[in-house]
């Protein structure tokens, strides 16, 4: 059976074997124990109350309960841009018009703006690739989203992801060495663990702070400006689904899109519904496709968990639970669970 739940100190090891084949570019999961750790704890912290939950960062893992293994993990984190500067680059178009002429000049221009302060973010989705294909992936993407509706006074009324930008298999960024080399003397994949310690904002303050004109950039780096990495695509098709639109920032390393979504708009939110739940005795069913699932979660905060049922399970009245199931989830018979669609609609 799979699994959501909060990432746990006892992961540390699994999720630093996923991190470190992941390859370069996933700035929140680097191969680097230490700061896993950090982020682990950090978690921890914000699920057991010891952090503020509006500024918290909440990191899941998908567990495989067969291998007693965490196999996928992804997160939210309550709000960017409280304790350091959050940069994005707005793509924009710059015109300039000459009657007598008769010029009419369109250049598409970067300007640094830090318009995501204060919203919520999602992202860190990383799946073992033994575990990739057959629904896991929309699990482990779409549970967050059953978190952000129970306990949505926490988060922004805006969601926002920034999607991996194109880097190739030696970790070089086109954009990067276009730009950011230029004034910070360094490869792109030592950028980016420094942007993972928490110097993202010191890097970007040492970044151009005046508008950059695309014409000057070379073809390289203009044609990877708001495309994502050939990994990420299936994460974006997975927001796209859900609702979630380029709103014409990117990232101002690789140039990897922003896209977002108002949380009451998300597909998962608008169809999500509550039922309370009836023991039945009924094999488990673990191979079904995924349009033939639908996603449960209990309504707890600190002990939060999403597994999944075969569609016919939801009834008007109420939805019939197997007991090994009821147990993941830690619920009894009686007690409200969220149901939401993995894939096609509940109804
Ligand atoms: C992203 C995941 C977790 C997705 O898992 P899976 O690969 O198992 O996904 P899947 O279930 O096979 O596919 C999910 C959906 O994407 C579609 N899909 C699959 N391949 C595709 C492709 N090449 N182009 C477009 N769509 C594609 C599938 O049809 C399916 O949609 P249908 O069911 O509708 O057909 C994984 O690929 C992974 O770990 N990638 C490497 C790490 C990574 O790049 N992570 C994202 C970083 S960016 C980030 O973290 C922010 C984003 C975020 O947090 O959500």
């Amino acid at each position: 059976m799979l699994i959501i739940r909060p990432l746990q100190e006892n992961d540390l090891d699994d999720l630093h074997n996923m991190a470190a084949s992941a390859g370069n570019g996933l700035t929140t999961l680097p191969p680097d124990r230490q700061l896993l750790e950090g982020k682990i704890r950090k978690a921890r912290d914000t699920f057991e109350g010891r952090c503020q939950p509006d500024a918290g960062l909440y990191l899941f893992a998908l567990e495989d309960t067969s291998l007693k293994r965490c196999v996928g993990i992804s997160g939210i984190q309550a709000r960017v841009g409280l304790n350091e500067v959050f940069y994005n680059y707005r793509l924009s178009i710059t015109v300039r018009d000459s009657r007598e002429l008769g010029v009419h000049v369109r250049t598409p221009t970067l300007y640094l703006t830090n318009d995501m302060t204060d919203s919520t973010e999602i992202g860190s989705l990383l799946l073992a690739e033994s575990h990739r294909g057959g629904g896991n992936g929309l699990v482990l993407s779409r549970s967050r989203f059953l978190f952000l509706d129970e306990f949505r006074q926490h988060f922004s009324d805006k969601i926002f992801a920034e999607m991996r930008g194109v880097s190739d298999e030696a970790g070089q960024s086109p954009l990067w060495e276009a730009l950011g080399r230029r004034f910070f003397d360094m490869d792109y994949v030592a950028a980016d663990r420094l942007s993972a310690r928490g110097n993202k904002s010191f890097i970007a303050e040492l970044m151009p702070q005046f508008p950059i004109y695309l014409s000057l950039l070379p073809d390289s780096a203009r044609e990877v400006i708001g495309e994502v990495h050939t990994n990420t695509r299936p994460a974006l098709n997975m927001l796209q689904a859900e609702g979630f639109n380029f709103n014409g920032l990117v990232d101002i390393f690789d140039g990897g899109p922003v896209v977002e979504a108002f949380l009451h708009n998300i597909r998962t939110i608008r169809q999500s519904i509550l039922r309370p739940v009836k023991r039945v005795d009924r094999p488990l069913l673990d191979n079904l496709s995924a349009s033939d699932r639908v996603m449960v979660s209990n309504r707890a905060f600190e002990d939060f968990r999403v597994g999944t049922l075969p569609r016919q399970a939801i009834r008007d009245e109420e939805v019939q639970i197997p007991g090994p199931i009821m147990e993941a989830l830690g619920v009894s018979e009686g007690d409200q669970v969220r149901l939401a669609p993995l894939k096609d609609p509940l109804f």
